[in-house]
């Protein structure tokens, strides 16, 4: 794993710009793999400048999302295409067709997470795979005990996910149950993969994924054996890693 310790969470967004700049300079055609949540929102917002500066473009990128929450529509603003939409697509050069994320109103969901997972072969897997951390240490929606072995597929939330997403929605109850996900071997398929972290409440799940035993109890550990795995994180999420605090 290659560790970037950085100061704080703006100093986490302009590193991770800076390597997905200079990721999508170098090859005009990527297929970039993309997270919501709080910890990406600085990256999208200097990603989205750097569009609007004529300094990278995205007419050439697809984007395939991680996963989205079953039962919530486009329009619905807690569901992860809206979430996409306002940080991201609205304000830049993508053309629509070239953005992917899990459909969770599909009538048939299993047959939406196969044709997600051929849709992705089909760009020839993911170039650079953005990744933030579920403080229970999931990616994507990958909770803890789920196999690595999986690909795409469906998933029942995890209490303890729902709750720390509640934040966004008018009451726990108004959280779904379920989402489709990326499983754990797709997202091991992609070619690069940069993990962002930001903040103390994650810095013992972190530990766990750099240095802790890699098991299906803490879903990020499998990265220890990706080839090419890039860890952002700032000085408060890293004060419980050996070495780094
Ligand atoms: O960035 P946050 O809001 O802390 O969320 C961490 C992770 O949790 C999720 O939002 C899902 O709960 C992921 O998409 C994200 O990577």
């Amino acid at each position: 794993m290659n560790i970037i310790k950085v100061k704080d969470y703006p100093a986490m967004s302009e590193k991770a710009c800076e390597i997905i700049t200079k990721h999508m300079k170098s090859n005009k055609r990527s297929v970039l793999g993309l997270a919501t949540g709080s910890t990406p929102e600085g990256l999208y917002e200097k990603l989205v400048h750097k569009n609007k500066q004529g300094e990278i473009t995205f007419q050439y990128t697809s984007t395939f999302n991680l996963d989205e929450y079953i039962g919530l529509d486009k329009n619905n603003p807690n569901s992860y295409y809206y979430f996409m939409n306002e940080h991201l697509f609205k304000h830049i050069d993508i053309p629509e067709k070239q953005i992917h994320l899990p459909n969770g109103m599909a009538k048939n969901k299993q047959q939406e997470c196969d044709n997600y997972e051929q849709l992705i072969k089909q760009a020839g897997n993911i170039d650079l795979q953005i990744l933030g951390l579920g403080l229970n240490g999931h990616i994507g929606f990958n909770e803890p005990k789920t196999p690595f072995d999986q690909r795409t597929h469906i998933i029942e939330l995890d209490e303890s996910t729902r709750q720390a997403n509640a934040r966004f929605f008018n009451s726990i109850d108004d959280v779904p149950t379920e989402a489709i996900t990326m499983g754990i071997a797709t997202i091991m398929g992609s070619k690069k993969i940069v993990l962002l972290v930001s903040g103390e409440k994650k810095a013992e799940t972190l530990a766990k994924v750099i240095q802790g035993e890699v098991t299906e109890d803490v879903p990020a550990s499998i990265l220890q054996k990706h080839a090419d795995i890039t860890v952002i994180a700032d000085e408060a999420a890293l004060s419980k890693t050996k070495g780094y605090n």
